[in-house]
């Protein structure tokens, strides 16, 4: 793609952590890669914009506020937007959970004609809804979230479940209430359940189909 190419079309997916924002986007992404392929449409993680966190010891960096939109990067995610819109490869930074930092490693992107981006604070930066096209909020109850992200974190984000249930307390569902549940006025879509909604995924597939095809 060159920088007179049609600029990529960005789908953006978010709502409160463990609602199936992955999920939906991982489930979208596999039906239309299948006949579009990667260089049509990508995935990205607005978990990867998380801030580099490499110059503060382990224990500063376990309490950092990570549902706090200073938590993020988020001047490096539109700029990584732009550049791509403008045809041009990024390079994507790497998060580890478990080291509360970025890792030394990048992952090159390639422009494409539909980018779908999943992260709870997307809807509540002003820089990044004027670059989407699209906005999607999941609306799963807030039980159900904790319920999720307790069995998730533990099993594969390296967690005790006493390290979960305080940083649910302290910050993530406070952060929640203030942050993210008041940007879902900027969704063009709200999605209930989760993200095994059958008829969202089809929906959402259907209207980026259309994209891919033009
Ligand atoms: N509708 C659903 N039914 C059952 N499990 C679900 C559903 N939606 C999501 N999950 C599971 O909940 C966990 C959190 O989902 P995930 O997509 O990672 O959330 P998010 O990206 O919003 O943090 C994952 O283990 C996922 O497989
Ligand atoms: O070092 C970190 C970085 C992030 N988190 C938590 O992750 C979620 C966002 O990711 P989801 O995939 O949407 O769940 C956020 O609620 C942070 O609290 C973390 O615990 N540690």
């Amino acid at each position: 793609m060159t920088a007179t190419t049609q600029q990529a079309v960005i789908i953006a997916i978010a709502g409160a952590s463990a609602s199936g924002k992955s999920l939906i986007a991982q489930s979208i992404y596999r039906k239309l890669r299948k006949d579009f392929g990667p260089d049509e449409i990508g995935v990205i993680s607005e978990d990867r914009y998380y801030r580099d966190q490499s110059h503060l010891p382990m224990e500063q960096r376990a309490l950092t506020n990570y549902d706090h939109p200073c938590a993020m990067e988020h001047e490096l995610l539109a700029e990584h937007l732009r550049t791509l819109q403008q045809g041009n490869t990024v390079h994507l930074p790497n998060y580890s959970y478990s080291q509360h930092t970025r890792v030394a490693e990048t992952t090159e992107f390639k422009p494409k004609k539909v980018i779908i981006l999943e992260g709870i604070l997307l809807l509540n930066n002003a820089e990044v809804r004027d670059i989407m096209h699209t906005g999607v909020y999941m609306d799963t109850p807030l039980d159900i979230c904790f319920l999720r992200r307790l069995q998730r974190d533990v099993q594969e984000r390296g967690r005790s479940m006493e390290s979960v249930i305080k940083q649910y307390q302290e910050t993530v569902r406070p952060m929640f209430l203030q942050f993210i549940e008041p940007s879902k006025q900027y969704a063009d879509l709200i999605v209930p359940r989760g993200g095994k909604n059958k008829i969202a995924i089809d929906l959402l597939a259907a209207r980026i189909r259309q994209f891919l095809k033009t």
